[in-house]
């Protein structure tokens, strides 16, 4: 099978339940955020191997996590049936995890995997004492990039989720993702020797 199909030619293309939208919906907004996040996570794995950080692994799991938060966005909760949404919808509440097909309701354990990381990463970290600038290395410059395209994929979803058409988790998982991959990048600049570029209120050049 050819991967044109030339169906979205004319600005509309499907969700995983067969429904048509235009390709500016929301729906398509989120799941371009959320893909191109995971592109950027790719790029930084790279970098992260180049550098020897010892990151990788980390964000190997966390793309694999956004492709499940993807084929949760792309099957809205009201217009899709069961064969779709998976067995645990509604949800199993004696489930630890009711991740089957599209639904994303990891019970927090996801999202407390994340925490967990973070608090490791934070033991070696000198204290936040003023804002940092994107920098520190290609990895940790990567990072950051991807932090930024998260809170964006957040930004997309947070309607989607308050009109009941995305799980909750999605959120949540991508609320602490963003300050997870802030960590991660502190750590990729510490481990690259570079020192944090942090903010300095500019003055004019002299002369100027
Ligand atoms: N511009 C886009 N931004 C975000 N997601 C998209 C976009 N276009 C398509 N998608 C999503 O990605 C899936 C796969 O994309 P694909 O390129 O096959 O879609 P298409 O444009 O509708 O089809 P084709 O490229 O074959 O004409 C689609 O089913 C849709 O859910």
């Amino acid at each position: 099978m050819k991967i044109y199909t030339k169906t979205g030619d004319k600005g509309t293309s499907a969700l995983y339940n067969g429904e048509r939208r235009p390709k500016d919906d929301l729906v398509f907004e989120a799941l371009g955020s959320t893909d191109e996040l995971s592109s950027l996570l790719g790029l930084a794995r790279e970098y992260c191997l180049e550098e020897g950080n010892g990151l990788e692994t980390r964000l190997e799991k966390v793309q694999c996590i956004l492709q499940d938060i993807g084929s949760n966005i792309a099957t809205p909760r009201a217009t899709s049936g069961p064969s779709k949404l998976g067995m645990n919808y509604p949800y199993d509440r004696t489930v630890r995890f009711n991740i089957g097909k599209t639904a994303f309701d990891d019970g927090g354990h996801l999202t407390k995997e994340l925490e967990v990381w973070i608090d490791e990463m934070s033991e070696s970290l000198p204290p936040l004492k003023n804002f940092i600038l994107p920098s520190g290395g290609k990895a940790s410059s990567t990072l950051h990039l991807a932090r930024s395209v998260c809170r964006r994929a957040e930004r997309h979803i947070v309607p989607l989720v308050g009109q009941g058409q995305v799980d909750t988790s999605s959120q949540i998982y991508l609320n602490r993702l963003s300050d997870a991959l802030f960590t991660a990048a502190r750590a990729a600049s510490k481990n690259s020797g570079r020192d944090e570029v942090i903010y300095r209120r500019p003055t004019p050049d002299r002369g100027a």
